[in-house]
């Protein structure tokens, strides 16, 4: 096999734990790009890169819209809306995990659009493919012209390849190929589409609005458009969407799911519901869980803001230590994610959140966060916090150590910059200068979100691998790129 110039993957390059994708469809108002808008708009905390939108109307055929930026700067001015006419849309707020990553090009933005002999079909993917690089050199041998460095892309010309006669066929069989996350919306001239891989280890819902039936990652984008949320597409799922009429299918093996139990601790917005469950409230039981495996005497419980807020009132609740706001979040700072350099990054962390001096001042404060990644965002707390004249800090973390990079459509950094990857917790308290660290264990999370038994070790109910080291799918690129060596490979 000729070699091939290495591609820009990089899909450890980043430097904490980014946000994922959003997904969004529609199908049945007269203007779903205003729908799929507003659902971009509720799941912008998913991808703040960039967004895209794709509709057809029967008349003048499909029409699509890329972006850079955010939801609102792009895809609320009347000019852009009126130019994606018609009753079927999709959309994807995007937070990379391959191609063009940091200098994102448009040409990487989704949705991506395919011609084929039977009309056009859009895709929108959440999640990562794991053989994408294999996957992309098989099929430019074989006379693929690609046009972006996305993972995703892969779908588009495997579907092209499928001899079948129907895009939900054709879409079935390239996905038979692909290794990984996949949560997928995509539509056709007449149906829309969503798809979960084998394992759902992204999250999809499908909900109603009248006659509009509506596909997204997550469900605060139904409530944000008055639609009720119908059920979950389940795991290993197709559901195809056409005249009012949903059609389930199962193209692949059943197996035991994995949903991403980060999703529980962070990604997911606390309004919404995954898995019957509240995310705020599973948060809280976090925060309870981590007061009675790890208590401590305090004067205060301060959340770092924004994610960490649930988990510190119920660690205050559990514990009758009192809640308080020593960390206030500037709302108009956007995130920290885009500051190339340490020293802008560690300034990001400055400009997003202060503390309120008066109320720390001389008190024994409880920090709790939801996870620690590089360690940039506690670093940076601490010295905020001491500065402010707190007698001791007790940093409580509401995950466990995050040790493992994730492969499934979440960014994270090279194994050697994961503070957990290279530190026990007793040297994170050393490295960080702070009195006490404590992170909840794998057991206590399960139990938080609601298997009371723990962490089946033989089965696991979710996707822990960040955490774990237990890799659902082998990351077979990162592991022939050399990027990654597993636990058993060891
Ligand atoms: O150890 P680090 O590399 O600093 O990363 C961990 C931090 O990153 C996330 O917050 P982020 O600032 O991304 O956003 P949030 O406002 O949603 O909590 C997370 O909630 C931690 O606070
Ligand atoms: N974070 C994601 O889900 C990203 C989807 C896709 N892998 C991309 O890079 O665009
Ligand atoms: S590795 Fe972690 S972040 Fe990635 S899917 Fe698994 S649990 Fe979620
Ligand atoms: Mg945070």
């Amino acid at each position: 096999m000729p070699d091939l110039p290495r591609h820009p993957f990089d899909p450890l390059d980043g430097d904490r734990l980014r946000e994922e994708c959003g997904v969004f469809g529609v199908i049945g108002p007269p203007d779903a790009a205003s729908f799929v808008a507003l659902g971009l708009h509720a799941l912008q905390h998913r991808g703040q890169e960039a967004g895209g939108i794709i509709t057809h109307e029967a008349r003048t055929g499909f029409h699509a819209a890329h972006r850079f930026g955010l939801v609102r700067d792009n895809f609320t001015k009347a000019s852009l809306i009126d130019s994606l006419p018609g009753s079927l849309g999709i959309g994807h707020v995007r937070y990379s995990t391959a191609g063009s990553k940091g200098g994102t090009q448009i040409r990487d933005v989704q949705p991506f659009f395919g011609e084929f002999t039977m009309g056009g079909a859009a895709i929108a993917h959440n999640g990562n493919i794991t053989n994408a690089n294999a996957l992309r050199r098989e099929l430019i041998e074989r006379g693929s012209i690609f046009q972006s460095n996305s993972d995703s892309e892969c779908i588009i010309h495997l579907m092209a390849r499928s001899i079948q006669r129907t895009i939900p066929e054709r879409m079935k069989d390239a996905l038979r190929r692909v290794e990984g996350a996949f949560s997928i919306v995509a539509m056709t001239r007449t149906k829309l589409i969503g798809v979960r891989d084998a394992l759902g280890v992204r999250p999809l819902v499908l909900g109603r609005l009248g006659d509009v039936w509506v596909l997204s990652s997550e469900t605060c984008a139904l409530d944000i458009i008055g639609a009720e949320l119908v059920r979950e597409v389940e795991p290993g799922e197709m559901v195809v969407i056409e005249n009012g009429e949903v059609q389930s299918h199962r193209p692949f093996e059943a197996r035991r799911p994995r949903f991403c139990i980060f999703e529980h601790v962070y990604f997911s917005r606390p309004d919404s519901i995954l898995g019957g469950r509240s995310v705020y409230e599973t948060r809280r039981a976090i925060g309870v869980e981590l007061a009675k495996e790890a208590p401590v005497e305090a004067d205060l419980v301060c959340a770092v803001p924004d994610s960490g807020t649930p988990a510190a009132i119920g660690f205050s609740q559990a514990s009758g230590i009192p809640f308080a706001m020593g960390i206030i979040r500037n709302q108009y700072m956007g995130r920290t994610f885009i500051e190339p350099t340490e020293q802008i990054r560690n300034m990001g962390v400055r400009l997003k959140l202060n503390v309120n001096r008066a109320l720390i001042r001389g008190k024994r404060v409880v920090l709790v966060d939801d996870s620690v990644v590089r360690g940039t965002t506690s670093l940076k707390i601490k010295e905020m916090i001491l500065d402010a004249g707190a007698a001791e800090v007790h940093f409580r973390i509401a995950s466990p150590p995050t040790a493992w990079p994730c492969f499934y459509g979440v960014d994270t950094p090279d194994r050697d910059k994961l503070l957990a990857a290279n530190m026990t917790a007793d040297e994170m308290r050393v490295h960080l200068g702070v009195d006490s660290i404590r992170f909840i264990s794998l057991d206590g999370l399960y139990r938080a979100v609601g298997e009371a038994q723990g962490r089946d070790a033989s089965e696991p109910q979710y996707c822990d691998a960040c955490f774990s080291g237990d890799y659902p799918v082998r990351p077979t690129d990162m592991i022939s790129a050399g990027r990654i060596r597993l636990r058993e490979d060891a």
